[in-house]
């Protein structure tokens, strides 16, 4: 059997990422009748690299530390809260890690043994890189500290600032749905390598709207931005996402960025793809610029 129709049966598209994004794929009109744009984050306008050697490393480094020294503060304790209903909820899990109960007047021994448990608990999450907003609430705060002190900077892909000017001048709105935090996504935005980008969005979405992966989170995101689906454009690298936003009756598009997960010839068959947002790019003429507020097609 060939390589390809090996591939093809076993549903992995090996380096075919790199052959098809460099080949012809069918992007024409897709940005027509869109008036607004939804942004997936990780591989999509952000290299998975900065999520997964940059931001989680700096969770996994700092739990104990950021734990150590906001434990007795509110919004400490409502994150180690959310962590442990999390963590009751998953209590049949391979490996989960129950968080005891706890207060902010437990002696000392009491407060080392809980600490520990949640640290254990973050360490197991991340481990499976779940998206549970319980996690993501502690990531977010834990990550205000590093953005604020210039420890860690957004990244951005460069094409992504320029391609959203243009749909913005075209007057569609853009938006964001990350499983990160609200919280986080306005940090990484805000301290991005290319400066205080959050003047772009309309809105940020995250998984208290639901899971990317299912289909009634696209509904309510449509409900919320008061549009159509049939008239929101999503961009995302992940197929889990695709399929759910498409099934809520939005346009879907595929994103191709160094380092994301291969997609199989089925991906690239069923969806349109890009490289770079530049594909999508409205060339926005000085007529169209006066005329702002309409949406073009
Ligand atoms: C908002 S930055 C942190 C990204 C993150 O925590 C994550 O899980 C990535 O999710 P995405 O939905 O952007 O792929
Ligand atoms: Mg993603």
């Amino acid at each position: 059997m060939s390589d390809r129709r090996l591939r093809r049966r076993q549903g992995t598209a090996g380096t075919d990422n790199k052959r098809r994004a460099d080949g012809p794929h069918d992007i024409s009109g897709l940005l027509d009748g869109v008036s607004v744009v939804l942004l997936d984050i990780e591989g999509t306008t952000t290299p998975i690299t900065f999520v997964k050697d940059e931001l989680f490393p700096y969770v996994r480094s700092h739990v104990r530390q950021h734990l150590e020294e906001h434990w007795q503060e509110e919004e400490c304790q409502e994150d180690i809260a959310a962590l442990r209903k999390q963590a009751k909820e998953d209590k049949e899990m391979d490996g989960v890690v129950l968080v005891p109960e706890c207060t902010t007047d437990d002696d000392e021994e009491t407060r080392k043994k809980v600490l520990s448990a949640v640290v254990d608990n973050v360490l197991w999450n991340m481990d499976a890189d779940r998206k549970v907003t319980a996690l993501k609430q502690l990531q977010g705060h834990m990550w205000r500290a590093a953005y604020q002190t210039g420890k860690i900077k957004g990244e951005v892909y460069p094409d992504v600032v320029p391609a959203i000017r243009g749909w913005l001048e075209t007057g569609r709105q853009v938006y964001i749905y990350s499983s990160g935090s609200v919280e986080a996504q306005k940090l990484l935005f805000g301290f991005s390598s290319e400066g205080d980008l959050l003047e772009l969005f309309s809105g940020h979405f995250d998984t208290t709207t639901g899971l990317k992966v299912e289909t009634e989170s696209y509904r309510r995101i449509a409900k919320a931005v008061g549009c159509d689906p049939a008239n929101i454009l999503f961009l995302t690298d992940v197929v889990r996402e695709a399929k759910p936003s498409r099934e809520a009756g939005m346009k879907t598009c595929l994103t191709v960025r160094p380092g994301n997960a291969p997609l199989t010839e089925e991906d690239w068959a069923n969806y349109p793809v890009i490289k770079s947002f530049s594909e999508l790019a409205c060339n926005v003429s000085p007529t169209k610029m006066r005329s702002r507020g309409k949406a073009a097609t």
